[in-house]
């Protein structure tokens, strides 16, 4: 694994999911940089490109660019090349693209030293279940193939992995404390709605399993108040850390 400069900081990710720039720049200005780093993902990228990256890093955020990468290697690490030049705190790829594709996207970076995103790979996507797995003829378990494809992800050098919180436990034993683990599929205690997710577990509780980074978004975003459902959010958390 290489070296990266990013300390944890914040360890709230929001997903800006939304169809409107100005609803989600809007909803940026409400929130604190200080307290949360955004997440820009594939609808709004491909609505509103980089201009939307800027723009939240204009407003001091650090932007985790959820593109999920997959394709062949020569692609893959430049569109990952295309990442750092953005000048993006975290940048993801999918694990099963393969080692070797991701060995190439690490390399790419490499040239970028110290101002190089972060590295990651999505294992299994948490809106999966065991059955969604068989139906594309994976018959192995989900922590299972979480587990395959994170030492993949480790072997090929990256930072870490998206996976739920599930199997965080499992993969901070088996990959070690400096292995980053981002994980979405998370529902506080006040949001009942799992919505298309399956695989969810609190803030705290990811927290206490070993995750690094929470990526949370309709239970803040989609919330009456979503700055107060991010302050409610840390405040369980501090309480869990003390
Ligand atoms: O890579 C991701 O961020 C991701 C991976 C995954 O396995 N599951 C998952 O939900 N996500 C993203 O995390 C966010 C979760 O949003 P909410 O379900 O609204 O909290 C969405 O933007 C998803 O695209």
């Amino acid at each position: 694994m290489f070296d990266h400069k990013g300390e944890l900081g914040p360890r709230i990710i929001v997903a800006l999911d939304f169809a409107d720039q100005a609803q989600a720049l809007a909803l940026a200005d409400s929130l604190d940089p200080s307290l949360c780093r955004v997440k820009v993902g594939k609808e709004m990228f491909t609505r509103f490109g980089p201009d939307l990256v800027r723009q939240l890093h204009n407003r001091g955020f650090e932007v985790f660019l959820d593109l999920k990468f997959h394709d062949i290697p020569n692609t893959t690490s430049a569109a990952v090349a295309a990442a750092a030049d953005l000048g993006v705190w975290m940048v993801n790829v999918h694990a099963s693209g393969g080692e070797t594709m991701m060995a190439a996207c690490r390399e790419r970076l490499e040239s970028y030293g110290d101002d190089r995103p972060l590295l990651i790979a999505v294992t299994v996507l948490t809106s999966m279940s065991a059955d969604d797995l068989k139906g594309i003829g994976i018959s192995e378990s989900p922590e299972a193939h979480v587990s395959r494809l994170a030492a993949m992800t480790y072997n090929a050098g990256l930072d870490g992995v998206v996976c739920s919180a599930q199997e965080a436990t499992m993969l901070r034993s088996e990959q070690g404390e400096r292995f980053r683990l981002v994980t979405p599929g998370i529902r506080p205690t006040f949001a009942a709605a799992a919505g298309d997710q399956q695989r969810i577990m609190t803030p705290v509780d990811a927290l206490h399993a070993g995750s690094d980074y929470l990526v949370i978004g309709r239970p803040i975003t989609q919330a009456d108040k979503p700055l107060e459902a991010l302050e409610a959010i840390q405040a369980e958390i501090q309480l869990a850390e003390e």
